[in-house]
């Protein structure tokens, strides 16, 4: 019997330094988030981001928290469950890191007499800190306990027509009652190693003006080129006038150069060039988390702010909107009636 497995980053049990170490660990710990070698990632992590980074990000936690936990885990827990009220397979929800276990996710399928999944990874671009870990992990879990498993994933959708239309839509009701000069589209960062990492064919990935916009099969895990792929492709659908949409990378780690231009600088900048009235869109997430609801909506917002600006919106995710769960449901029935995958 075929069945699906959702799975996203993950959180920590609870908004406290205790309960955000052990999650931070073994999210930074994973060798395509820090990937250097483990004496190194191990200094570097337990050494030194953890002693002080659990404190902080707990405080960060607190401000975001709901009352039934995590924001992203409410939210991806609601969108499996009413994707599972449209469709007549088991969907089994996982997470990357923490408590809510991808084997376990496994087990819930197996249990249902599952022995053909779905694996779709909740994030519309390839990294290897994203995507690809996800992948891993869950063909590491398969060898391991679920042998005879057979696993298909579905491939990350940045550019799919369906999903850009309702991402689209999603924005445009957004942005019909607010008045801006500027519409910010902020993906997570990731650090530019990382892109040349990923590229199969060693030199494509220069990470220069054109590389990103010269067709190459590098593109199919350039989290780079993803982002401005989909950017192109919303400010297209919304006919968006060019001077007034922009593409940066927010949340970074300090040390390594990451993605450019980086969020919090375009936040100081903006104003300066007389663009006061900011929307910011946030679509390297499909569910609303501590990046987007803490360090856009809250962080973002005040930065902006500080540096001049006046008007302020963060667009929220599509989370779990009656049309993202239509799609997922959609893509999911494709798949059952005869393996088809969206492009
Ligand atoms: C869009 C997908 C993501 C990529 C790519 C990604 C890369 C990446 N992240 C870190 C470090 C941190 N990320 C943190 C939170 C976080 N990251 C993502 C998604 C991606 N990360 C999400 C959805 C979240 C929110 C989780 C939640 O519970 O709401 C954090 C933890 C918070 C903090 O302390 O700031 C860290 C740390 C790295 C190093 C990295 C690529 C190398
Ligand atoms: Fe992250
Ligand atoms: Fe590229």
């Amino acid at each position: 019997m075929k069945g699906v497995l959702l799975v996203n980053l993950g959180s920590p049990d609870s908004p406290t330094a205790k309960d955000v170490k052990p999650y931070l660990d073994e999210f930074l710990m994973d060798e395509r988030v820090i990937d250097v070698p483990l004496w190194l990632r191990n200094i570097i992590v337990r050494g030194i981001i953890l002693r002080n980074r659990p404190k902080k990000s707990a405080e960060a936690y607190k401000k975001i928290w709901w009352e039934e936990g995590s924001p992203l885990v409410v939210i991806s827990e609601r969108f499996t469950e009413k994707v599972q009220s449209k469709t007549d397979i088991p969907i089994a929800l996982g997470m990357r890191y923490g408590s809510i276990t991808i084997k376990n996710a496994l087990q819930e399928l197996k249990n249902k007499g599952v022995d053909e999944v779905l694996l779709v990874p909740l994030y519309p671009h390839y990294a290897m800190s994203s995507f690809e870990t996800v992948v891993v992990k869950t063909m590491e879990e398969k060898a391991a306990y679920f042998p005879d498993m057979k696993i298909t994933t579905l491939p990350a959708f940045y550019k799919n027509p369906d999903y850009i239309k309702i991402l689209s839509e999603s924005i445009q009701r957004e942005l019909k009652d607010f008045e801006y000069d500027h519409v910010l589209f902020s993906y997570h960062g990731i650090p530019e190693r990382h892109i040349k990492k990923s590229d199969p064919t060693k030199f494509h990935c220069k990470i220069d003006g054109s590389c990103c916009s010269t067709n190459s099969v590098a593109h199919n895990t350039c989290y780079r080129h993803q982002c401005f792929k989909m950017t192109e492709l919303v400010k297209k659908e919304l006919a968006l006038s060019e001077d007034k949409v922009s593409l940066s990378f927010q949340s970074r780690l300090p040390n390594d150069p990451w993605l450019k231009p980086y969020t919090d600088f375009e936040f100081e900048r903006f104003p300066k060039e007389g663009k006061k009235k900011l929307a910011v869109i946030t679509p390297a997430f499909v569910a609303d988390c501590l990046e987007t609801l803490e360090e856009i909506a809250m962080e973002g917002k005040s930065q902006f702010q500080e540096a001049g600006g006046n008007d302020y919106k963060h667009i929220p995710c599509l989370n779990d909107s009656d049309e993202w769960v239509g799609l997922m449901a959609k893509w999911i029935k494709d798949w059952q009636a005869d393996e088809t995958l969206p492009a």
